[in-house]
């Protein structure tokens, strides 16, 4: 038997379609508009593609897209007086600054300086904090699109054996604090982590998020589980161009798996998805009006 491959790509293009219905109620019934700023320091070329992509979906959403590229040289006080217009500008709701940033400007400081309000991306203190108190509204967009998906396949994630491979601020983390509010049983298993394998072949929900190409394999999945691969690795091939591989060995994993997500077509647009829908619901919030219902 193999495994239901998991269509990140439909998955976001309805959740986008949401969106952008509830957008579209915004401005007609309220005069509001959302709108998203994109921060890009430096010339990374995978960095550059995601920004366009970002760019071109807020706008096909309905929403004002606000770009702001600079040098990779700019200042850290530079980007600091950017973020403060921004979190002063009303078409502003949404502010994203693209990780990861050059060696000479504090990321820490650079997250710290955004209003936790437009806080998109989830990352900032008081967004975390009150993830894991339970009362967040702005989560980090990688990981809400991990929950949709898995909740796509299995309905309910009540009483789960999740294991999530990776700890990082961006997924690891807050992906393990919402699989907790959906009543999983959460395991978080790292580097350190003994007898990984075996750890991992205990979960229902296995999420891999580490960032090593093809790290799970196939013998490291129960059979029937939900396997959902956050790996976004660029191989290098011999005749110049690239290609992008997971963290989990796809054609092992599919073998015994319930369900599996592509790379690419899995969680990656899920999270360009889950961004505008952020965004949707910073602008809802300050416009005095309860989350969307999407
Ligand atoms: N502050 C911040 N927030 C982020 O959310 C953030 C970031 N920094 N830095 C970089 C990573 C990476 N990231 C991706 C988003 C979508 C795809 C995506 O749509 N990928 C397509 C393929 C795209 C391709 O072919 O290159 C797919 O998986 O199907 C990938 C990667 C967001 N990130």
């Amino acid at each position: 038997m193999t495994a239901q491959r998991i269509d990140g790509k439909a998955a976001a293009e309805a959740l986008i379609g949401r969106v952008t219905d509830d957008v579209a109620r915004l401005i007609r019934d309220h005069g509001v508009q959302p709108g998203l700023a994109v921060v890009l320091v430096g010339d990374d070329p995978a960095s550059t593609v995601y920004v366009r992509s970002k760019i071109k979906r807020t706008a096909a959403a309905g929403m004002r897209s606000f770009d702001h590229r600079l040098p990779g040289d700019v200042s850290e006080d530079d980007l600091l007086a950017i973020i403060a217009r921004l979190n002063a500008d009303p078409q502003v709701n949404g502010i994203l600054v693209q990780l990861p940033l050059p060696k000479h400007i504090s990321a820490d400081r650079v997250i710290n300086a955004i209003d936790p309000g437009k806080d998109v991306d989830g990352l900032h203190p008081v967004n975390a904090g009150r993830l894991s108190a339970g009362t967040a509204k702005l989560v980090p967009c990688t990981p809400r699109g991990c929950v949709i998906l898995a909740k796509g396949v299995r309905g309910t994630l009540a009483g789960l054996d999740a294991v999530v491979v990776g700890r990082s601020a961006i997924v690891g983390k807050p992906l393990a604090q919402l699989l907790l509010a959906e009543d999983a049983t959460v395991t978080i298993a790292h580097s350190k982590t003994k007898d990984l394998a075996d750890v991992c072949r205990r979960a229902d929900l296995l999420f891999a998020a580490v960032g090593r190409p093809e790290m799970v394999r196939g013998d490291w999945v129960k059979p029937g589980a939900t396997v959902v691969d956050v790996g976004i690795n660029r191989l290098a091939l011999p005749d110049g161009k690239s290609r992008l591989i997971g963290d989990v060995a796809y054609a092992e994993a599919e073998k015994v798996a319930g369900a599996i997500t592509p790379v690419p077509g899995g969680v990656g647009p899920m999270t360009i998805a889950c961004l505008l829908l952020n965004t949707l619901i910073a602008a809802r919030a300050r416009a005095g009006l309860p989350e969307p219902m999407v």
